[in-house]
């Protein structure tokens, strides 16, 4: 069992539903780190570090586990509006450059990773235990990007540059990278608001997507 959980919302809104699943499990931590992927990570990082100076002196344990959570965007085919994504490897979908060929990485252009691993086991458990509790999942690539997709355009160029992409949102490739930073276990929970394509915020199904995450962070409290 798990001591000592980080869980990074973009959001104030976020994190209540994250709170109101765990119903007051004092493992948890939740922290609003702010939208995309660089307040995240600043946030995250900053954190991690006070608590590491804060273990040397024997004050509180580092985290065991660090969580993005939030609502994410869900591709077509993948994760329908209301259901749950647990991540099976986290990337940065617009970390990279634009040529005349298309997009390409920067794992294409020789500087560095765009992807991130999850704590692959947690992630298998979590998803089974959501299946096992009658709400839909899916496990797949979750994508950050710094810009919520608006056109069929990007959204099919996404699905097509990465298979499996199951959704997308702006936060979990940098909580990632401050939580790898720090050598502590990480995974993402998205739970989708919205289809990924076409700008259409009237359609932005908000409340189930919140309704979903404390669904999500009950079963989370439940497998660590
Ligand atoms: O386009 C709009 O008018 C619009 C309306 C409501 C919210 C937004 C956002 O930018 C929310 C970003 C926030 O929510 C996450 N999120 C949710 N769905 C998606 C998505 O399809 N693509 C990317 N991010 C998404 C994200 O993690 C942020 O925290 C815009």
């Amino acid at each position: 069992m798990l001591s000592k959980v980080l869980i990074v919302t973009a959001v104030e809104a976020e994190k209540e539903a994250v709170l109101r699943g765990l119903s007051g499990d004092s493992r948890f931590e939740v922290l609003v780190g702010g939208v995309g992927p660089v307040a995240a990570a600043v946030s995250t990082a900053t954190k991690l570090a006070w608590a590491s100076i804060a273990d040397s002196r024997a004050v509180t344990p580092r985290y065991d586990l660090v969580v993005s959570a939030g609502i994410g965007g869900g591709f077509e085919e993948q994760a329908a509006i209301g259901s749950i994504v647990i991540a099976n490897e986290v990337i940065s979908a617009d970390l990279g450059a634009e040529t005349p060929e298309g997009f390409a990485s920067v794992d294409k252009l020789g500087f560095g990773s765009s992807r991130l691993q999850v704590d692959l086991e947690l992630s298998s458990r979590l998803a089974e235990a959501i299946l096992a509790g009658g709400h839909s999942v899916c496990v797949g690539p979750i994508l950050t990007l710094s810009t919520v997709t608006g056109t069929a355009l990007t959204a099919s160029e996404l699905a097509e540059r990465i298979p499996g992409a199951a959704a997308e949102a702006m936060e979990g490739y940098g909580v990632a990278a401050a939580a790898h930073n720090s050598g502590i276990p990480f995974i993402e929970i998205r739970t989708i608001s919205n289809k990924v394509g076409p700008r259409d915020r009237a359609a932005w199904r908000i409340g189930d997507a919140l309704a979903a995450l404390e669904i999500a962070s009950t079963r989370l409290s439940e497998v660590i």
